[in-house]
């Protein structure tokens, strides 16, 4: 018996959660799909290959595209090239693309599906921790420019999530923590539950087979899926998603992505944190919980204290933004977002003083 959970995003599509999932693949991609382009990063390239065969023994002509590991793919040279591998194999807007890989490749896969022919059917199959419970849903794709993070995309929702656990047991252990900021973020922005459980028991949650690991995933997609079923494009809710990504857009950014994203985001929790403490929102003890959860999963809450200019600088092209106005999604209490606009410059660098400050003290944890 399947041991599978189904969560629907908005009756649109499942997100579908277990182990052994692939032979849902063919029926996800569809009976009326001639062509599938596997899409999978340099480090996947047997389990691509793989999915590659099965679809083609399923009847599909199937090909396959290996991009770059990480944030490397998420370049206009890859869609580029991806757009040329499509062209060259002549896939119609009837023909799919099956994306198995971490956020980066679901983004990257996600945009070229949204590009090619102005639309096409897409299905992910997410192997971090990272891609399940965030990028591979809710149809938010794109890739990076030299001037910041996600600059350009589309919304464009999959066909269907396939999150197999068995993936999870090659992540590596970075990998795998950077993941649970994101499922951390969902804990403060909807669903404190997740709190509680990672604080009773930290070391369990960092390995993919911990007693708490599944709920974790599931209630963190289901955050995020009753999200983005009420706001798809963003016009508001959604922004609750994008809590400590601010600061940590702008993190990566800087770093010229040798951090991780989930642990960048880890950082812009902390930082808005301090934002909120400082705008009058949030009380001490919230503050604190956000570097002790952060801090007992092994993941950053310090970044070094000598860009200010840059991270600014970063920070001002955030999606957010509207105009010349900084905004950012703040929680007034646990669980209860609100935005900040406009802040005085004078708190959003006295945040900054706070997450900097332990840098010089004893030195960051980096992943
Ligand atoms: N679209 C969204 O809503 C959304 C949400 C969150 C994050 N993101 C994006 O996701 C990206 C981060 O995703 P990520 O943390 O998954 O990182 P990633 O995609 O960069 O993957 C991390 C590394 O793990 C490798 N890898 C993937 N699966 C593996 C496995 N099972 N075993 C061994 N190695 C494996 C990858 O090749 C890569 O080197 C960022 O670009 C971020 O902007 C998008
Ligand atoms: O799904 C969303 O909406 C999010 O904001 C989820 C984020 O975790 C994710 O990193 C997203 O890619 C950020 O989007 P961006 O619009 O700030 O580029
Ligand atoms: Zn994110």
């Amino acid at each position: 018996m399947s041991d599978a959970t189904r969560i629907s995003v908005g009756g649109q599509y499942d997100v579908v959660i277990g182990t052994g999932l692939l032979d849902e693949l063919p029926g996800l991609v569809g009976e009326g799909v001639q062509r599938v382009l596997v899409i999978h990063p340099r480090a996947l390239a047997t389990t691509g290959e793989a999915v590659r065969e099965d679809l083609s023994a399923k009847g599909f002509e199937a090909y396959a595209a290996e991009v770059p590991d990480a944030e490397e793919a998420k370049t206009a040279q890859v869609a580029a090239f991806l757009w040329g591998v499509l062209g060259q194999a002549g896939f119609t807007r009837s023909d799919a693309i099956v994306s198995v890989g971490g956020g980066a490749t679901t983004d990257l896969a996600g945009f070229v599906a949204a590009t090619w022919l102005r639309g096409i059917r897409v299905v992910h199959v997410p192997t971090t921790l990272l891609a399940m419970v965030d990028a591979a849903v809710g149809g938010k794709t794109g890739i990076n420019t030299t001037e910041g993070k996600n600059l350009v995309g589309a919304f464009h929702e999959p066909a269907g999530v396939l999150c197999d656990l068995a993936t999870l047991e090659t992540l590596p252990q970075h990998d795998f923590t950077a993941g649970l900021a994101e499922v951390v973020k969902c804990g403060f922005v909807a669903d404190p539950v997740i709190l509680d459980l990672v604080e009773a028991d930290p070391v369990g949650v960092r390995s993919p087979s911990g007693a708490h690991v599944r709920e974790l995933i599931e209630r963190a997609v289901r955050v995020k899926a009753d999200i983005v079923a009420q706001d798809l494009k963003e016009s508001s809710l959604r922004e609750v998603l994008n809590y400590g990504h601010t600061f940590g857009h702008a993190v990566e950014h800087v770093e010229r992505y040798a951090f991780r994203h989930g642990a960048a985001v880890s950082i812009g929790m902390v930082y808005v944190a301090e934002l909120a403490r400082l705008a009058g929102k949030m009380d001490d003890a919230l503050v604190d919980r956000h570097r002790s959860v952060l801090t007992s999963l092994g993941l950053p809450v310090t970044y070094r204290g000598d860009r200010w200019p840059q991270l600014l600088d970063a920070m001002k092209r955030d999606k957010k933004s509207r105009g010349s106005l900084l905004r950012f999604v703040v929680l007034n209490g646990l669980a209860r977002p609100v935005r900040l606009e406009g802040p005085d410059p004078a708190i959003l660098q006295a945040a900054y003083a706070e997450v900097s400050a332990e840098v010089t003290r004893g030195g960051a944890i980096s992943l």
